[in-house]
């Protein structure tokens, strides 16, 4: 099932009237191990959030709690609450919620443009090639997600999972395999969190790790993109101590201009 249709069924679902709607549920194929991809059920969460808002309120900051697993080919519900609605700026929370416990909780901000005399230009640069095909992640039963046949990621630095490697970063490259209608701020969050955590390449087995947190602050002007574009990715571990790493990463668009951070914290049982 195409991301598409997910996005497509959250948003009539939350738009239709409480005591008419069936459940969601996420298919197999969106598969992270144990959970459904946490990339697409941030993504489906928030898609529900924007549904709230108006369009001249545009997404600031992003922040996603994975609370516990979302089980694939199970049911769920989305519950969105604005929490405030100022004259520039509204703050939502949504929560997934699966057998009457709250599995993802996001926050989002959203803000519309006012004239400032304060202007920064953000001026972090990559050097990466453009990618000229995917490069797939090996297949491996068990050990790489499913949910990797719906994004290309083409890596140019940093370790595979579970090699043994001395770096803990990746620099590379993703889009959507099968592109989407229209590139939304929903398609880029479930695209920003397709990459393994870098820590897990230091380790020389397979270990269960697990994404706690996650926070993406959005970076504007943003242009309009093609559903096929693909997105430049860095991310350096910047500390990972008791079983637990906080990652730090920059995405750009296809033009090199910084469109958002991405941090997260992860829980690995090594
Ligand atoms: C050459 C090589 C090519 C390789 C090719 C590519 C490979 C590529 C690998 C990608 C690897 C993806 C790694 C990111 C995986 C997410 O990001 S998953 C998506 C989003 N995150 C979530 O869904 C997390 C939801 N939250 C939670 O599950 C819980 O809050 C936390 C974070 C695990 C908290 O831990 P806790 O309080 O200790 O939780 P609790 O329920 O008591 O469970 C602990 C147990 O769960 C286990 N566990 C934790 N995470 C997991 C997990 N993901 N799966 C299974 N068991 C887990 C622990 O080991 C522990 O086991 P036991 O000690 O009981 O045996």
């Amino acid at each position: 099932m195409h991301i598409d249709d997910l996005i497509d069924a959250t948003n009539l679902y939350i738009n239709s009237d409480k005591h008419d709607r069936a459940q969601l549920s996420i298919p197999k194929e969106w598969a992270q191990g144990r959970t459904a991809y946490g990339g697409l059920t941030g993504a489906l969460v928030y898609s529900a959030i924007r549904q709230k808002v108006g369009n001249d309120r545009v997404l600031r900051s992003f922040t996603c709690n994975f609370v516990g697993p979302v089980v694939t080919e199970t049911g769920f519900d989305i519950e969105v609450e604005v929490l405030r609605e100022g004259k520039n700026v509204t703050q939502v929370i949504g929560k997934a919620i699966q057998n009457e416990n709250v599995c993802v909780m996001v926050q989002a901000a959203f803000g519309v443009s006012r004239e400032s005399k304060i202007e920064v230009l953000n001026t972090d640069r990559h050097t990466m090639r453009a990618p000229t095909k995917a490069d797939f992640l090996p297949q491996i039963p068990k050990i790489t997600p499913k949910f990797l046949r719906h994004i290309d990621l083409a890596r140019q630095a940093g370790g595979l999972p579970f090699t043994g490697s001395k770096e803990s970063k990746i620099d590379g490259w993703m889009r959507y395999t099968k592109p989407p209608k229209a590139l939304t701020d929903a398609h880029l969050i479930a695209l920003i969190d397709g990459w393994p955590p870098t820590t897990l390449q230091m380790l020389k087995w397979p270990a269960p790790a697990s994404t706690m947190s996650w926070n993406i602050e959005f970076v504007y002007p943003h242009y309009t993109f093609s559903p096929k574009d693909w997105f430049a990715y860095q991310v350096r571990t910047r500390q990972a101590t008791d079983g637990y790493a906080q990652t730090e990463a920059n995405i750009w668009d296809p033009s090199g201009r910084l469109i958002a951070i991405s941090r997260q914290t992860i829980a690995v049982f090594d």
